[in-house]
This record gives structure tokens, sequence and C-alpha cells, in this order.
């Protein structure tokens, strides 16, 4: 059975799938990467990698006190890893490990809840607001199943405090009908599992420290690409975050599931918005990000530090100075259920995102690197028509696209529920 749908502007599917990254490494502290034994799934093995670490510290002040050294320096690290790999380790973002260790706990008390329980906050009872919990393999990405369950959790605006009417207008002129299918997803609300006790607390306190550290990046970024001072703040204030709590079994031998198309534990993709801020547990060898030349590198978890990847926007912002790295999860190691807790840093559900004129580096061969970040894109299997389009025209400076038209595009492309009587 082929899950695969065509993209259609502008369409709301429901249900939110995984987000999305190439990688020619600067070199940093490694982290421990024995594999256990590789199980079904495992047809290559993918080399584990060092990352640049970034240390965010000197943009986390609570006090506002600004040492412009320090700046300086994390923003400069940013601006290399950005163009260099587009992954990268956080650190120094205040973050209590213990507060880690909890929300994982919490995690993996969630998804071992017997199914019925699991699926009172399901999204398919609800879909309009594509909030909630996703059963294992609802998720699709290019047509196949992703071997992974999920609670998908997003923003919650005020009502009237999006402006859906922008995205009938310019530049990707969605039709007003599918505007009347995106307001319900706009305006949703979270949907809470009541066990295991203290879920939403932890969750909540979690998203909120990402969104600051998420607000600290664009910050460093901000000032790495020489802009004026929160000259992106209006355009991320308002971030339409998403956050997903993930499980992964092991990948199963694909003859035992045979009646669906399994993919991956979660395939190949580029994460839609800005910052990916993610928290891994300490399974090994599951997360891979892509090489310039297509090869895959384990991208291992690091005890204290978060992964950062980056988003599509900010490829489009950059004109491709930053590119989004495809990435993708494979979970091989038997007798593991990992959990991950993604949090996607988002501009505003109506911002006009296009080509900032960002000074380009010196060093030779720049335009040509920026050049196939770009094409890599756009050869992607996962490009959406209003990020082509945006794209096609960073080259000329003049990319535009809103942020909500892309993420529906994504959305829809994204995500099958799965008939209740087959689940
Ligand atoms: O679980 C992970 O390691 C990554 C998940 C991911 O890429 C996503 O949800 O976009
Ligand atoms: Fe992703």
């Amino acid at each position: 059975m082929s899950f695969s749908r065509p993209l259609r502007p502008c369409t709301l599917g429901v249900g939110i799938g995984c987000m999305q990254q190439v990688l020619g490494w600067r070199c940093a502290r490694k982290a421990a990467a024995n594999l256990s034994r590789p199980a079904f799934g495992a047809t290559r093995q993918a080399a584990s990698v060092s990352l640049p670490i970034i240390d965010i510290a000197a943009y986390m002040d609570p006090l506002g006190r600004i040492n412009r050294a320090d700046r300086r320096r994390s923003a400069q690290d940013l601006d290399e890893a950005c163009q260099a790999t587009g992954f990268f380790y956080l650190v120094g973002h205040g973050v209590p490990e213990a507060e880690v260790r909890a929300l994982h706990s919490a995690a993996q008390s969630f998804f071992t809840l017997p199914r019925g329980m699991k699926d009172a906050v399901a999204i398919s009872e609800a879909p309009e607001g594509g909030r909630g919990y996703q059963r294992l393999g609802e998720n699709v990405t290019q047509g196949k199943r992703d071997w992974h369950e999920a609670l998908d959790f997003y923003a919650e605006p005020a009502e009237g405090s999006v402006d859906l009417s922008l995205l009938t207008r310019s530049p990707g002129q969605c039709q007003t009908d599918a505007i009347e299918r995106m307001r319900p997803f706009v305006y949703g609300q979270n949907q809470w599992p009541s066990e295991p006790a203290g879920f939403r607390e932890i969750a909540e306190s979690h998203f909120a420290r990402m969104a600051t550290i998420g607000s600290a990046l664009m910050e460093a970024m901000t000032d790495a690409l020489q802009l004026p001072t929160g000259s992106l703040q209006p355009l991320t204030a308002r971030s339409f975050w998403n956050a997903r709590i993930i499980g992964y079994p092991p990948l199963p031998d694909p003859h035992l599931v045979a009646e669906i198309e399994l993919g991956l534990s979660c395939g190949e993709h580029t994460d839609y918005g800005c910052w990916t801020i993610l928290s891994q547990d300490e399974t090994p060898g599951a997360l891979e990000a892509q090489r310039a030349d297509g090869s895959w590198a384990k991208v291992e978890p690091m005890p204290g530090a978060f992964v950062v990847n980056l988003g599509d926007m900010l490829s489009v912002w950059t004109g491709g100075r930053y590119a989004a790295t495809p990435h993708q999860v494979r979970q091989t190691v038997q007798g593991r259920f990992r959990t991950s807790v993604a949090y996607f840093h988002e501009p505003n559900f109506d911002a006009t995102i296009s080509c900032l004129p960002v000074a380009a580096p010196p060093q030779q061969g720049y335009a040509h690197a920026r050049q196939l970040r770009l094409q890599r894109l756009r050869e992607a299997g996962t490009i959406t028509p209003a990020l082509r389009r945006a794209l096609g025209s960073c080259e000329s400076d003049n990319g535009a696209l809103i942020y909500g038209e892309h993420l529906f595009e994504k959305v829809d492309s994204n995500f099958a529920f799965v008939a209740k009587s087959e689940a």
C-alpha cells in the first residue's frame, strides 16, 4: 500500500510529520559511538562524526549583561558551523541535566501506556488541530511509513493574532478555502495526556526553555550576519513553534510488516523552519546527517549538549549561505526504545521570508558552495512548491514565501492516518 500523495499547495493535511540536512566537518570533541549489533534497516554503516560545539552562554545571560567579546566569538563560531555542517552541538544553554532526564523518563512512561490511553489524545480524533498522539507508522516521509510514534505540540496563538489573509495576497496566493482549512490548525489547542502525572508541567517547562534558546540563536545569527540588532525579531517574536516527543522502537524486519510500505525510523528530510533543538536519549547511532557528498554521518548523543540543525527558512533567508541539512533516523539497537524531543523554533506563521542582504565571506569557492547547497535543496524529494519558488528566486536575491504556506505543504505530504480498522 502506498501512502504517497502529490504535494498540493496550501491544502490541509493533518498531523505533522518529521521535520528536517550536509556535512563537511570542522573538528570538535567526538561523542562515544559504540554501536550495538545492527539489526534490520542497518544496510550501510555510517561513520560517526565530529561536530562543532557552539557555546551560546553569551546570548543567554538572564541579567542582560552583554560581554561583547564573548558574543562575537559565539556568533563567529555559529556562522562557521552553519556554513560548514548545518549541524552542531549546543552547550552553555543552562538547562539542567536533571530536567532533561525527567523529560525523557516522562516520554518513556507515556509511550509504554496501553494503546487506548495513548489514543485518548490521538491526532486522528481531532485531525484538524494537528496536535496530539500519532501512532507507530502514521507519520509518512516521501510516501513511506516512519517507524516511530510521537506526541506533537504547536504554539497556540491567540484567536485573530495571525494574519491569514496575507496568504491570499502574496506570494503563493493560497485559495480562500485552503486558508479556511488552516484556521483550526493555526488556532488549535494542544492535547495533553493525563498520564504520567506531571507530564504537562515537565514538557511545557522544557518548551519554554527551548523558546528562549531559539531566540538566543536568532540573535546570535543576526550578529553573525552583521544585521542590525533585533532586525529579525518582528518575523519570529510570535514563533509558530512545534515540538515533538518521539518514541522509536527498533526497526522491524520489513518482512514482518510486509503489508505496509516501511521506510526508516524517520525518513530523509529537512526541517521546515529556523532551528531544531534536539534532545536525544543515550541510544547510540540513530540520528544520521547527510554530508555534502551524499554519504551519511552518525550524530551521536553528547551528554549535556543539544543537537541543533538548520531548517529551510534559514536557507531562504541567507540565500544558501546556511542551508538545511537532510537527515534521517535509523534506530537499529535491539531491546531499546529510543526517545528524542525535538523543538522546532520557527518564524511567525504569517511571516514573509525572503533573502536577506547578507555579506558573502571572502574565502574562495563561497559562491560555488552556496550554489551547491541551494541545488541540493531544490533536488530533495521533500521540497515544497513554496520553497522551490523561494529558492529559485534566491539567486536574484528576491525569494519570498510565507512560512505558513511552506509549513502546510510539508504537513500535507508528511502524514497519513491509518484507518482505524487497520491500526
Ligand atoms: O529523533 C531524532 O533524532 C530526529 C527527529 C527529526 O529529525 C525530526 O523530528 O524532525
Ligand atoms: Fe528533522
